[in-house]
């Protein structure tokens, strides 16, 4: 469904992505996970077409996203910090959501919209929410519209922990209907149940894209972040042997 062959990216002498490549599909719920910095809203943002990439291709179902927009309709994102007019009230920023997208009425999902509370809430202005209800504002809007791929940028930061479980819940039932979901976050343990791969990116570059039924064979895991932690310490080792490698070929020149 959405492919990047080869994504290079440089903020001014800085390289954010080098070289990235992968492929996901329908069905599947992808962990894209990595340090602070690593490159992964950045790789969100280059699918949404916020961000342009110096080289590489992606393609949402195999059609280059470069200079066609219309793909956008189709993938649901909630933002790492979701910035709406201050002025505007929920409801209000939710009607103008409506009105761009001409979506039908019946076919809206506002699932969360009464899970969350929110349609008791839609006069209130933007500009005076905290963080958690603006998050759920986010949610609200990245499912409203029933697109077949989901992206989602740190959702749970900031929700409190029943709101954190709704979200999941709406997370486990949307893939359940066969769409793609992508999801970043820190906290591993609230990934263990929902993610079927796992993208690994560190210093821009993808360690490695695995199923988190290979992941949990190859290292004997069974939990996300103890798994993560395994390969971590299995390339920490390997590049120690690397290094070491070099030091004595050097020595010996
Ligand atoms: N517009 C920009 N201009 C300059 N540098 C940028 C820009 N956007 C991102 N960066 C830099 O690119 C690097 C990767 O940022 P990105 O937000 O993709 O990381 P991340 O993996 O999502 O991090 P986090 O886990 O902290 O959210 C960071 O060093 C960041 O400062």
């Amino acid at each position: 469904m959405i492919s990047l062959q080869n994504i290079s990216k440089q903020f001014g002498r800085f390289k954010v992505l080098t070289d990235v490549s992968f492929s996901c599909n329908k069905g599947e719920c992808i962990a894209l996970i990595g340090p602070n910095g690593s490159g992964k809203t950045t790789i969100i943002k280059s699918i949404l077409g916020m961000v342009i990439p110096d080289s590489g291709t992606i393609t949402f179902r195999g059609k280059s996203i470069a200079n066609d927009y219309n793909y956008r309709s189709d993938i649901g994102y909630m933002p790492q910090m979701g910035r709406y007019p201050e002025n505007m009230s929920i409801g209000q920023v939710l009607g103008m959501m409506k009105d761009i997208r001409k979506i039908p009425e019946n076919l809206l999902d506002e699932d969360l919209i009464k899970s969350f509370g929110i349609n008791k809430l839609l006069d209130k202005r933007m500009g005076t929410l905290s963080g958690g209800t603006r998050q759920k504002v986010s949610a609200c809007l990245a499912f409203m519209f029933g697109s077949q791929a989901l992206i989602m940028d740190e959702p749970s930061a900031g929700l409190d922990p029943v709101s954190s479980e709704i979200l999941r819940e709406k997370i486990l039932i949307e893939k359940e209907k066969s769409k793609l979901v992508i999801i970043t976050s820190h906290v591993l343990s609230e990934l263990d149940d929902l993610i079927t791969e796992v993208i690994y990116m560190q210093d821009g570059r993808m360690l490695f894209q695995k199923s988190l039924h290979a992941l949990r064979k190859d290292t004997g895991e069974e939990k996300l972040s103890r798994a993560i932690a395994r390969v971590m310490r299995q390339q920490d080792e390997s590049d120690g042997l690397q290094e070491a490698r070099v030091n004595t070929s050097e020595l010996r020149n």
